[in-house]
């Protein structure tokens, strides 16, 4: 058996492999479709949807399907005078470009939603500019819609991946089980797939490190009695739990790596692999939120040295990991309500209602079931009741009403209140002075 990533190795090659998402599939078709026509609606459009749904690899099946040339970069890793640099370089190093792929390159520019705070604004605002100028189709990637500037999703058609049902993740396994060439029931498939609620990466990871420690010494079939995933290592959970942490806000993926890892670390282990990995992601200003965090989780931690009292563990490792999520840098930018809109919300008056459009709104902001949202509540409710900052943030991205902030145990007024900076931040993305030619 290879040693090789399957997720790469057998990374869907046409449509027909990529599970689920059909209706995505075919808008995004559309599109491409226009753009070969010269009639495209829009010049880019925003895949948006968990992680591990394919949305990458739709793109580049698409730009196969085409004959285009992908061009992919990552938003986080440049800044905004690279991009120019880089994509201006590109263009005039390769002259027309035609290349012989029917004179259309695809830019796909992933973690689209993963550029924060003041340093990268004029990142944001020269992808915008790409988009405005670009004669070519681009594709932005994002887990979160809402971590992308006004500017950025004006410019964009939307096109939403979702997580495949687990019927579709069981076919993915199996045409990936099939290739490598062993046998397995489908229960245990079935296992695997439950367990990945709907990550198509995650479960394929999860079949491979199953199948290479389980079918050895003779077995050649893999049965759902081999599906322990309580077996994975403790360091690979680690460092899932710090990407679900650092680098998407998929809660109910945080939540199942978080409960996967609890009996395997120490909340002041938990605290330290954080704490340590911070400054790599962010600096400056963006500390703040996440550190006052991980300063709460050290008091609890405290308090359960001094006191004894392990009930409070639990609080500091949610402190190091949701707390953590939740405030770290985020610009979020207004959508718009029509009319009937408030007047409907101004009617749910009633607690009922309110937790019913809360849990909405947390469900679609967070990616995460209707049942996950009402768990998430008590968590914001701690969040809205000690840290107004976070809670303005949070209530911007989920657009939350003044009675849901106030149900929440937050500032009604704060439903409000940074409409205006936010305003003002997407402005300033569109006046910020880039220059750039077609890439
Ligand atoms: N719907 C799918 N069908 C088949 N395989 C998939 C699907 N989604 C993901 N995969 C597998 O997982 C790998 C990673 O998927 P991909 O990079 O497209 O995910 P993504 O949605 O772009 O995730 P991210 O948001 O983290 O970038 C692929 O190479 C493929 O092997």
């Amino acid at each position: 058996m290879s040693k090789e990533k399957w997720v790469e190795k057998y990374r869907p090659e046409s449509f027909e492999e990529i599970s689920g998402n059909s209706k995505a599939v075919k808008k995004f078709v559309k599109w491409a479709k226009k753009w070969r026509e010269g009639t495209p609606s829009k010049k880019a459009v925003r895949l948006v949807g968990p992680p591990g749904v394919g949305k990458t690899t739709a793109a580049y099946v698409l730009a196969g399907e085409f004959g285009w040339e992908v061009m992919e970069m990552n938003a986080s890793d440049e800044r905004a005078k690279d991009i120019v640099e880089r994509l201006a370089g590109t263009a005039s190093s390769s002259g027309t470009l035609s290349m012989g792929t029917g004179g259309r390159r695809l830019l796909v520019i992933d973690e689209a939603d993963n550029l924060h705070g003041n340093a990268d604004r004029g990142g944001k605002a020269a992808i915008t500019k790409i988009i405005k100028g670009s004669s070519q189709p681009i594709v932005l990637i994002a887990n979160d819609e809402y971590g992308m500037s006004g500017g950025m999703r004006r410019n964009t058609m939307k096109i939403e991946f979702k997580h495949p049902r687990q019927g579709e993740v069981v076919k993915a396994l199996q045409r990936v089980q099939r290739r490598e060439g062993f046998k397995a029931y489908k229960n245990a498939l079935r296992e695997i797939a439950r367990n990945a609620d709907g990550d198509v990466r995650g479960a394929i990871n999860d079949l491979q490190s199953i199948a290479e420690s389980k079918l050895v010494g003779g077995q050649d079939v893999l049965r759902k009695d081999d599906v322990d995933l309580g077996d994975r290592n403790r360091e690979e959970n680690i460092w899932k739990l710090l990407n679900s942490v650092f680098r998407n806000d998929d809660f109910s993926k945080l939540l199942r790596v978080k409960r996967d890892l609890d009996s395997d670390i120490t909340p002041d282990d938990l605290l330290h692999w954080v704490d340590s990995n911070l400054p790599k992601k962010y600096d400056g200003e963006d500390l703040v939120g996440p550190t006052r965090y991980l300063g709460r989780a050290a008091v609890y931690l405290g308090r359960v040295s001094t006191s004894g009292n392990y009930s409070l563990w639990s609080y500091a490792s949610e402190m190091s990991t949701l707390g953590v999520c939740v405030n770290k840098p985020f610009q979020s930018a207004p959508q718009y309500r029509g009319p009937e809109m408030f007047s409907m919300l101004s009617k749910a008056r009633s607690v009922r209602n309110k937790q019913n459009s809360l849990t909405r709104k947390i469900s679609d902001g967070y990616f995460v079931s209707e049942d996950m949202a009402v768990e998430m509540i008590p968590y914001l409710k701690l969040i809205f009741s000690s840290d107004e900052e976070q809670a303005v943030r949070i209530a911007h991205r989920l657009r939350l009403s003044e009675d849901e902030v106030g149900y929440l145990g937050g500032d009604p007024e704060i439903a409000d209140k940074e409409i205006k900076e936010v305003r003002e931040i997407d402005e300033d993305e569109d006046e910020a002075q880039v220059s750039l030619g077609d890439f």
